[in-house]
C-alpha cells in the first residue's frame, strides 16, 4: 500500500527592505508556477515570506512596525496566490507576520488546501533573540519584541491525503516539536525559516549552520517517523547573510531533496506517507517503547 504526493519546497532569495508585497508575491507565484510543473500538490514557502525579515531592526513607531504586519489572511496582497493556488489546484504553506484585531502580533503559518480554504494555522511558540535593543550587534534578531509567543499549541490536521503538522524556524532545533507533533500523529511537517549564517553571541558556531539545520531536521523526522519540507529564505539580505540548505527529508532521516543556490529555486520529491510506519511500527513504535512516566522534567516549568 502507498500514499503517494509530489511535494515541493519554494526557497526565496533575499527579499529587500523595500520590496513590496506585490513583488514578494509575484515571485511567490512564479515559484508556484514551478512546482506545479513538476507536478506538485504542495508547496512549501519559507518563514515570513511576503517581506524582509524585519526583526532585524530595532523600532519603536507602532505604525512602523505594523507596516509589516498582515491584519487579514487572505488578503489583497496575497489574492494573486490564492487565485493562482485554486486555478492550478495546488496547496501551499505560507509564512507571515499575523496582527490580530486585538492587536496581538505573531509569527505565523498557514496552510492552504488546493481550493484555497485555509486548512490550518499555526503560531510559533519558540521566538528566538532578545527583547531589548542590541546596538553592538551586525544585525539584530527581535522577535522576542515584535511577536508573542505563539497560543494555539501545535495543531496536526488531515489534508493532503495525510496528517499534517507545521512548525517554524527555530522551533526546527527543539526535539519538544517534533515529539509534540509526532504524538498528534503527523505524518509530514512543512516549515519556514530564516536562519542567518552569523551568530553574533557566538561566532564560532558560524561554520555549523547548515549542519545544525540538517541535523535538526533530520533527527526531527527519524525520532518520530515523520517527513518534513523544510525551506529557507536565504542569501544576502539587508547585510545579513542567511543560509539557504533547504530541504525534504524521509523518515527514515534521509534527505531526498536539497536546494543548491541561495536564491529563488524549486526542489520537490515524491513521498509516500505510508513510509512513516517503517520507523513508527518499528525503532519508534510509540506504544510500544515510549516511556513518558520518566519524562517528567521535559514539561517542568522553566529555572
Ligand atoms: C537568533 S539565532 C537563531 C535564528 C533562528 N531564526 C529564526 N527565524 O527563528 C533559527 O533558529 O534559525
Amino acid at each position: 500500500m502507498s500514499r503517494k504526493l509530489i511535494v515541493a519546497g519554494a526557497q526565496l532569495g533575499p527579499i529587500a527592505r523595500d520590496e513590496d508585497r506585490a513583488s514578494a508575491v509575484a515571485r511567490l507565484c512564479a515559484l508556484m508556477r514551478r512546482a506545479h510543473a513538476r507536478g506538485a500538490e504542495l508547496v512549501v514557502f519559507p518563514e515570513l515570506a511576503l517581506t524582509t525579515f524585519f526583526p532585524r531592526w530595532w523600532m519603536e513607531d507602532p505604525a512602523e512596525i505594523d507596516a509589516w504586519f498582515e491584519t487579514e489572511m487572505p488578503n489583497a496582497a496575497v489574492a494573486p496566490l490564492f487565485a493562482l493556488a485554486r486555478e492550478l489546484g495546488i496547496g501551499f504553506h505560507l509564512g507571515y507576520a499575523e496582527r490580530t484585531p486585538e492587536g496581538r502580533r505573531f509569527n505565523t503559518a498557514i496552510l492552504v488546501d488546493a481550493s484555497g480554504e485555509i486548512l490550518s494555522k499555526y503560531r510559533k511558540i519558540h521566538l528566538p533573540g532578545h527583547f531589548d535593543d542590541q546596538p553592538w550587534r551586525p544585525f539584530q534578531h527581535l522577535e522576542k519584541k515584535y511577536f508573542e509567543k505563539g497560543d494555539l499549541g501545535w495543531p496536526v490536521v488531515d489534508g493532503f491525503g495525510g496528517r499534517m503538522g507545521i512548525c517554524i524556524c527555530n522551533d526546527r532545533r527543539w526535539p519538544e516539536t517534533w515529539r509534540v507533533l509526532g504524538l498528534g500523529g503527523a505524518e509530514l511537517v512543512v516549515l519556514g525559516y530564516n536562519t542567518p549564517l552569523h551568530y553574533p553571541p557566538a561566532p564560532e558556531h558560524d561554520h555549523l549552520q547548515h549542519f545544525h539545520n540538517e541535523l535538526s531536521v533530520q533527527a526531527g523526522c527519524y525520532q518520530n517517523g515523520l517527513w518534513a519540507v523544510a525551506v529557507a529564505k536565504a542569501g544576502m539580505e539587508e547585510g545579513s547573510e542567511l543560509i539557504g540548505g533547504s530541504v525534504i527529508v524521509a523518515p527514515t532521516g534521509e534527505i531526498v531533496a536539497k536546494a543548491q543556490t541561495v536564491g529563488d529555486e524549486v526542489i520537490s520529491a515524491e513521498i509516500d506517507l505510508d513510509r512513516c510506519a517503517e520507523i513508527r511500527a518499528n525503532i519508534f513504535d510509540f506504544k510500544a517503547h515510549r516511556e513518558p512516566g520518566d519524562y517528567g522534567a521535559i514539561t517542568a516549568k522553566k529555572g
